[in-house]
This record gives C-alpha cells, sequence and structure tokens, in this order.
C-alpha cells in the first residue's frame, strides 16, 4: 500500500453535521463473542476500519464464518478448527487477546501470542490469566503464545480485579458465560463497550446480573445461541470531535451521539466554555469567538475522563487561557504527542504522569507524526487550530480507529485532504 498522509491547512471554523460510526471498542470484544455460539451473531452498525478488518480475519482463521454488508457482518461459527492466534495478527492489534476467553470456554484449550508492548505502555495480561487460572485452566507460557488449557471446561469463580482492566473484563465475561456454575466480577470495569459485550451476551442467552456496576455475576450456561446486535455510538469518536470544534471554533452537531456516555467528557469540555447541548439526533458542539480556558484534568476508568481522549484535550488545551495540568493514570507512557506538539509550537512539560499545558495563541502548522492512533488524531486536531499547513505522515494509526476523517472533517468545512505518495 503507499505510503499515506493527510494534509491539513487551518484554521477555519468548522459548521455542519457529523455522522458517528459504531464503537471500535464494542465491535472488537462484539466480534470475538461471536466464537461462542455455533449459531450467527449478526452485528450492525459495524464501523469500517482496520482493526474490524484484523479481528474478522483472526477469528476467520479460526474457523468462523464471515458474511459481511455494508456497516453489518453475519459471523457464523458452527465449527473452530483451530485454536491458535498467531503473532503476526495479535501483534497488529492488542484486542486480539479478547479470543482467548471465548477460545478456552468453548474448546477447552487456546494457544494465544503474548501481545507485547506497545507505544502507550507494557500493557500486560495478567489480570487476564489469572482470572482463567481461577476459573480452573492451566496456564503455559511457551515461546511467547500463552498456552491455556482446561480439558474439564472452565468452572465458574470469584474474581477480584485489583485495578480495573477494561480487556480483562472482557475476556472473563466471555469466558465466565460459557463457563460451568457462577462466576462473580469484582471490581469489574463499566464501560459502556462492556455494557454493550454484556447485552448482547444477554441476546444470546447469558445469565448476567449487575451489567453497569463494578460487580457482576455471570451463571454460565452450556450453550449460547446467536443473535443480532447494533453496536453502540463510538464515544471517543464523538469526544474526538467534540474537541476538534473547541480547537477549530465553530458549531457542529454529532448525529448519532450518546451523550449520556460521555457525561465526564461534556462536564471537562462545559469547564473549558466549549458548550455541549444534547440534541434528539446526538449532540451539538458550539465554541464562538472567545478562547476556552484551561482546566486540570486526570484520566480516570468509565466514568471518568478517558485516557482516550487524553491527546486531543491536550490539543484543546495548547491554545487555552492559562495553564492546564493533565494527569494520565491509566498507561505509563500515553505522551507520545508531547514532542510532535511542541513542533508545532505547544508549550508542554511532561513531570512523570503530569503534562503542564501553557496555552498559546496559535499553533503553527509542520510536518509531524504519531506512533499511536490518538496521538495521530491528536496532530489532525492541531493541524485544525494551526496557522499554514500540517502534514500528518504514518497514517495507518488513523485508519485503525477513525472511520473517513478526512471526509468527516472536510464536509464540516476543514480543509483537509489525504495524500498517496
Ligand atoms: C480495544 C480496547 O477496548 N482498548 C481500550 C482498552 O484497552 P485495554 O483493555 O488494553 O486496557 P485495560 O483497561 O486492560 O488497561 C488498563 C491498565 O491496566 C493494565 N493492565 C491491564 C490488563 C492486565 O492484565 N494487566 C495490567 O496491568 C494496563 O497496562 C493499563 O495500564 O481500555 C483502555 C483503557 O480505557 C483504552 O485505552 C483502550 O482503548
Ligand atoms: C489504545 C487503543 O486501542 P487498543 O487497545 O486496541 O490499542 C485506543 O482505542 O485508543
Amino acid at each position: 500500500m503507499a505510503l499515506q498522509r493527510i494534509v491539513i491547512r487551518g484554521a477555519g471554523e468548522l459548521r455542519g453535521e457529523i455522522p458517528i460510526s459504531g464503537a471500535k471498542n464494542a465491535a472488537l470484544p462484539l466480534i470475538a463473542a461471536g466464537l461462542l455460539t455455533d449459531q450467527t451473531l449478526t452485528l450492525d452498525n459495524l464501523p469500517e476500519l482496520a482493526d474490524i478488518g484484523s479481528m474478522l480475519g483472526l477469528i476467520e482463521q479460526h474457523g468462523a464464518g464471515i458474511v459481511r454488508g455494508p456497516r453489518h457482518v453475519e459471523i457464523t461459527t458452527a465449527r473452530i478448527d483451530n485454536t491458535t492466534a498467531p503473532y503476526d495478527i495479535v501483534r497488529k492489534m492488542r484486542a486480539s487477546v479478547l479470543v482467548l476467553g471465548p477460545l478456552v470456554a468453548r474448546m477447552g484449550e487456546a494457544k494465544v501470542s503474548l501481545p507485547g508492548g506497545c507505544a502507550i505502555g507494557t500493557r500486560p495480561v495478567d489480570l487476564h490469566l489469572k482470572g482463567l487460572e481461577a476459573m480452573g485452566a492451566k496456564i503455559e507460557l511457551v515461546d511467547g503464545y500463552v498456552h491455556a488449557t482446561a480439558p474439564k471446561g472452565l468452572k465458574g469463580a470469584t474474581i477480584r480485579f485489583p485495578f480495573v482492566s477494561v480487556g480483562a473484563t472482557e475476556n472473563l465475561l466471555m469466558a465466565a458465560s460459557l463457563a460451568d456454575g457462577e462466576t462473580i466480577l469484582d471490581n469489574a470495569a463499566r464501560e459502556p463497550e462492556i455494557i454493550d459485550l454484556a447485552n448482547c451476551l444477554l441476546a444470546m442467552g447469558a445469565e448476567i446480573e449487575g451489567v453497569g456496576t463494578e460487580r457482576m455475576v455471570i451463571r454460565g450456561k452450556k450453550w449460547l445461541r446467536g443473535a443480532r446486535y447494533s453496536i453502540l455510538p463510538d464515544r471517543i469518536e464523538t469526544g474526538t470531535y467534540a474537541m476538534a470544534v473547541g480547537v477549530a471554533g465553530g458549531a457542529v452537531e454529532l448525529v448519532g451521539a450518546r451523550p449520556e456516555t460521555l457525561e465526564g467528557v461534556i462536564e471537562v469540555l462545559n469547564r473549558t466554555g466549549v458548550e455541549v447541548t444534547p440534541t434528539p439526533r446526538g449532540m451539538f458542539v458550539k465554541r464562538n469567538g472567545s478562547r476556552v480556558v484551561g482546566v486540570d484534568v486526570m484520566t480516570q476508568p468509565y466514568p471518568g475522563f478517558p485516557t482516550d481522549l487524553q491527546a486531543q484535550l491536550m490539543v484543546l488545551m495548547a491554545t487555552a487561557e492559562g495553564a492546564a495540568m493533565i494527569t494520565e493514570t491509566i498507561f505509563e507512557n500515553r505522551f507520545m504527542h508531547v514532542p510532535e506538539l511542541a513542533r508545532m509550537g505547544a508549550n508542554v512539560t511532561v513531570h512523570g504522569a503530569s503534562a503542564l499545558v501553557r496555552g498559546v495563541k496559535r499553533l503553527k502548522g509542520a510536518p509531524v507524526m504519531a506512533t499511536d492512533l490518538r496521538a495521530s488524531i491528536s496532530l489532525v486536531l492541531a493541524g485544525l487550530a494551526a496557522e499554514g499547513e500540517t502534514v500528518v505522515n504514518r497514517i495507518y494509526h488513523l485508519d485503525r480507529g477513525y472511520e473517513r476523517v478526512a471526509e468527516k472533517l472536510s464536509a464540516v468545512g476543514a480543509k483537509i485532504e489525504r495524500l498517496a505518495d
């Protein structure tokens, strides 16, 4: 594939509407859930993203039949004929580890490549593995692969997470749905994507109490049926475009957005001076005239401010009146965007897990690149606010998580285009 880049010529206001796609981080576990049943799981509102293609490719090589249509997929896993998730797929996308729970639960064994570190931190999977061990699986690490076996099937267990993990909650929720007996997940993640997965599992016949709370009780079933489920709108994409309006100014309706999944984010936006109002179709975001003001924000598990919007918020704060302290508590290395933003004139000093952002009047365009998804989109947002031309290189990161980003932004007036070499 030719190397592609995005060119942005700032700085004009955004006006109009942007449709919000289905949530990547809900879609990925839901696709893995397709391995739990021999019947068809149909997913609607499927976003068109590179990560979705990778996840479908992964479950296909386990034996799933995939029929893909526009914004929708039918997954039928009548049989699983391969329980190995190979390094070549897992290294591209960490969410691949979500096949582990479903495979062990249904087949009594799985071999999944260890995902390894990535740009934003070391990201171990020890909580996933300890949970499966508590459910009776034997875990061995062989040649970089996790080999999990439970020849007599998984057994219900009480699992208390020492800290909140979205992925471990999802993996064990799926595993518990097909285990023998009752599983209690304590200190479980409460992200809307977890609720989406639980609701789909309920539609498949699972028995889960406490959905949306930190304590879920799952009574395992011998078999789950097929279902049809519509993926929730992407709250991170929504928050990203809301911040784009904050950065560039203007007024945009985010159509399909679910403001109730973004309360912590809306509260922060309102404090900065960006106005957010729910509408019958989604939410309306507006910033007219004056500069936003700096606010201090700490990332937290849901319902706190999401780490996946930290880089975008930093761009908003980079042009704010006054200073902002942004503290990242989820990942230990999620400030990769800072040096690139500095090249565009942002004034940011990192001290450990905190970044002190002193607002400047204007950013300046520059060639930039990023090493992860949210850092990449933050550079696009910075380009919207910058004087002159910004070229964002290595945009394959963007394609992992943002559907048609250049089209969506140019439809509201941004001067943005995608170029191939
Ligand atoms: C595909 C998907 O949904 N990705 C999201 C998911 O990632 P993911 O599920 O990987 O994130 P987790 O919630 O598991 O990670 C939270 C923290 O726990 C640590 N940890 C996690 C598991 C474990 O076994 N051991 C351990 O130490 C991680 O390194 C991290 O520091 O939630 C993150 C936190 O909201 C988001 O940023 C990601 O976008
Ligand atoms: C970090 C992210 O995704 P993943 O967990 O798939 O790396 C993200 O969506 O911002």
